[in-house]
């Protein structure tokens, strides 16, 4: 079969968008690894797939797969590239618009100038809910990778992260703790990790090493939870600009019982098609 494909980044978290509203398409795990492969294949952190809502009260259905083919239940640099996909190609003409994904309803906001806000909603700091094995506790959960014990704030935001705050980043540690606290034991459904340096209280510079994928240019969802995990312990203010590899998101939180407001762009790259 050919498939038709957009190729998108959101500051160079890069995904293949495919509109399943017009025509059914399915994936399996060894097509997603496949497709994901950037020598074998198009090449991606994320697919996005566009489907009709099954709720008639909402706008679309999207799911999204991570590099490995695991289906995950939020994205945020995904979630703004979607919002101008559909606006692109015509399958909409709002500008607000409500979406299902795994993780529920979230709402994207186009805004003038094509910047995207996403509701991300409600984050949630209990261990259960990401899942991750500790009695919960109010400071920071205390995890050994490899001979080192690292102090991280646990934070799901629909999907799992691990935050740790640095005094610097550095290349090796990003990689090689990334990857093992990813997989650590404590977390059954593995985790993001993300590697915080907080610069000022509405400030910080951050790198994630993404669940199913690797360290990406960007994590909109791991930067909404290193925001959330700052401000739970007191280190930053409701309204920070994350400084990412591929450039600058800004989230704000109210705080408890309140959503996550993630801004930032989205771009397309170009379109294509492949053999499936
Ligand atoms: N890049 C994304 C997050 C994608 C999912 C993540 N790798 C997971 O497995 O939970 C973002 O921008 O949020």
């Amino acid at each position: 079969m050919l498939l038709k494909f957009t190729k998108m980044h959101g500051l160079g978290n890069d995904f293949v968008v495919v509109d399943a509203v017009s025509r059914k398409v399915f994936f399996n795990k060894q097509q997603i690894e496949r497709l994901s492969d950037r020598n074998w294949g198009i090449g991606f952190d994320q697919l996005l797939v566009v489907e009709p809502p099954m709720n008639p009260d909402m706008d679309f259905r999207y799911r999204i797969y991570n590099s490995d083919g695991s289906e995950v239940e939020h994205c945020g640099n995904g979630a703004r590239c979607f919002a101008k996909f559909v606006l692109d190609r015509e399958l909409t003409n709002k500008r607000i618009i409500n979406v299902e994904t795994k993780r529920g309803a979230i709402q994207l906001r186009v805004l003038d100038g094509g910047l995207v806000t996403v509701d991300m909603g409600e984050p949630s700091f209990a261990p259960e809910d990401l899942p991750f094995t500790a009695e919960p506790c109010d400071g920071l959960y205390s995890v050994m990778a490899g001979d080192t014990e690292y102090f991280i704030t646990p934070v799901s935001v629909g999907n799992p992260h691990a935050v740790i705050k640095v005094d610097q980043l550095i290349d090796s540690e990003v990689a090689n703790i990334g990857a093992l606290i990813e997989c650590h034991e404590r977390f059954p459904r593995k985790v993001n990790v993300g590697f915080m340096q907080v610069v000022s209280p509405d400030e910080i510079n951050l790198r994630v090493f993404e669940r199913g994928v690797g360290e990406t240019q960007a994590c909109g969802t791991g930067a909404c939870a290193a925001v959330v995990a700052g401000i739970k312990q007191g280190w930053l203010s409701p309204k920070v600009t994350a400084h990412l590899r591929g450039g600058d998101l800004h989230i704000e939180w109210q705080g408890e019982g309140l959503p996550i407001l993630m801004t930032g762009p989205a771009e397309k790259v170009f379109e294509g098609q492949i053999y499936l």
